[in-house]
């Protein structure tokens, strides 16, 4: 039997290699539901070749022209709602969490609830509210399988250890589109050049972050969540190839790595698959033509963002909430051209110092410290321009 997938977010980057990964393995993948936000043309394309039986789109206008567009046994709905409905799809065993942004929170859950396994790619689901997300998919028995190139990494190194044995995990970074900029040099920085990653092609939130090394940050609260382990033991180590997707130290001193070329496809396989792996078309590693790896410290001072997100996730409770939520808005401000590449970080650590979290917070409470988060990165960039 085909494991029956339902995408959330599937025009993006992460959802189209996805069905780039299905379409390689038609046997044991089909696709039963498909969401997306508003690129209407890419859902219709998506529908024809995949042929799911429920889609869903961000709203009603865009819903309407998807339905003039596929066969008459495609149910189409719209929203929240139609976000939750794809999530819980009674005949999908698997769902793709790969929507950006917190907006991923509750479909996750949704998914979880309804006992489907997980892949997870949408790691701002894990900073906003790890301890419900993880509790809950503990409490329905259905495996979170991480996508993120770092967590697939890890997760491979950790495969049958022992949780004792390990002392650390290095979660490597390749330092962005302005790693060989000065803080002076940051000052001019354009949404443009910004958006250039040197070695990943992904969506402009993830490719901003990764630029203000924010994406490092979040990813370290989302492997504290994961593998259950303390900061104290998740290192940064900028690798500016992106050839060591991350590792993992144990008390012998033994390090276990994970290598490949960057390609998003194979930590999705990997996690559609698990605990098989099956052949993938993508380009082989050749360590002799690479000739060398290198490495560098991660700089606090140089990358704030990395700091503050170390300090919330320490902090705990809804500070990682709000650090999540001031980033979306001050990056998504960004990238309309309403503020400076620096202003990100002000905003992040003007909200963080003005918030008084709430420790173990519910989900209602997650809600308040998202909205108050947001009104207050507004506010700020409203204020400074
Ligand atoms: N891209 C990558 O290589 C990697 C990404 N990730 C993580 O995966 C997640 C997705 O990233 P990526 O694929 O790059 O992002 P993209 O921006 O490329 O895609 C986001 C997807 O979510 C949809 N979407 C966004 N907001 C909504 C909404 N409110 N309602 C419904 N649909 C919505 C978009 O729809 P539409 O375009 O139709 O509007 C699109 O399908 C992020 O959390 C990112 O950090 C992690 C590792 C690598
Ligand atoms: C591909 C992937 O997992 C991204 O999250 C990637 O990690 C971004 O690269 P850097 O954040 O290391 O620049
Ligand atoms: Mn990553």
């Amino acid at each position: 039997m085909p494991e029956k997938i339902a995408i959330l977010g599937s025009t993006g980057s992460i959802g189209t290699s996805t069905l780039d990964v299905v379409a390689q393995h038609p046997d044991e993948y089909q696709v039963v539901a498909l969401a997306a936000g508003s690129n209407v043309d890419k859902m219709i394309e998506q529908v024809k070749q995949f042929r799911p039986q429920l889609v869903a789109m961000k709203t009603k206008d865009a819903a309407e022209c998807v339905v003039r567009e596929v066969p008459s046994g495609v149910t189409v709905v719209w929203g929240d709602e139609g976000l939750l409905e794809v999530a819980a799809h009674p005949e999908a065993t698997y769902v793709v969490s790969s929507l950006v942004g917190s907006a991923g929170l509750r479909p996750t859950l949704a998914a979880i609830q309804a006992g489907k396994k997980v892949g997870l790619a949408n790691k701002e689901t894990l900073v906003t509210a790890g301890h419900i997300v993880t509790a809950e998919a503990k409490r329905a028995g259905v495996p979170l399988l991480p996508i993120d190139s770092e967590h697939s990494a890890i997760f491979q190194c950790l495969n049958g250890e022992h949780p004792e044995d390990v002392v650390r995990l290095m979660v490597t970074a390749s330092g962005g589109s302005f790693r060989d900029w000065t803080r002076e040099e940051l000052k001019e920085a354009t949404v443009e050049k910004a958006l250039r990653h040197p070695n990943w092609a992904m969506g402009a939130k993830v490719t901003i972050d990764s630029a203000t090394m924010m994406n490092k940050g979040l990813e370290v609260i989302e492997a504290h969540w994961l593998f259950d382990l303390p900061y104290e033991k998740i290192d940064v180590i900028l690798h500016p190839q992106s050839i060591i997707h991350s590792m993992v130290e144990f008390r012998d001193g033994a390090v276990m790595a994970q290598l490949g070329t960057p390609d998003m496809k194979v930590p999705i396989q990997y996690a559609l698959s698990y605990p098989r792996r099956l052949p993938l078309a993508t380009e082989r590693l050749d360590l002799l033509k690479l000739a060398r790896l290198d490495f560098r410290p991660a700089d606090f001072d140089r990358y704030p963002c990395l700091r503050m997100a170390y300090e919330a996730g320490k902090a705990g409770g809804t500070m990682t909430t709000v650090l999540n939520a001031a980033n979306e808005v001050a990056v998504a401000a960004f990238l309309k051209g309403n503020c400076s590449f620096l202003m990100i970080e002000e905003v992040v650590e003007r909200a963080l110092n003005a918030h008084i979290p709430v420790t173990n917070p519910s989900l209602e409470e997650i809600d308040a410290a998202d909205s108050w988060a947001r009104q207050f990165a507004s506010d700020c960039m409203l204020h400074s321009v």
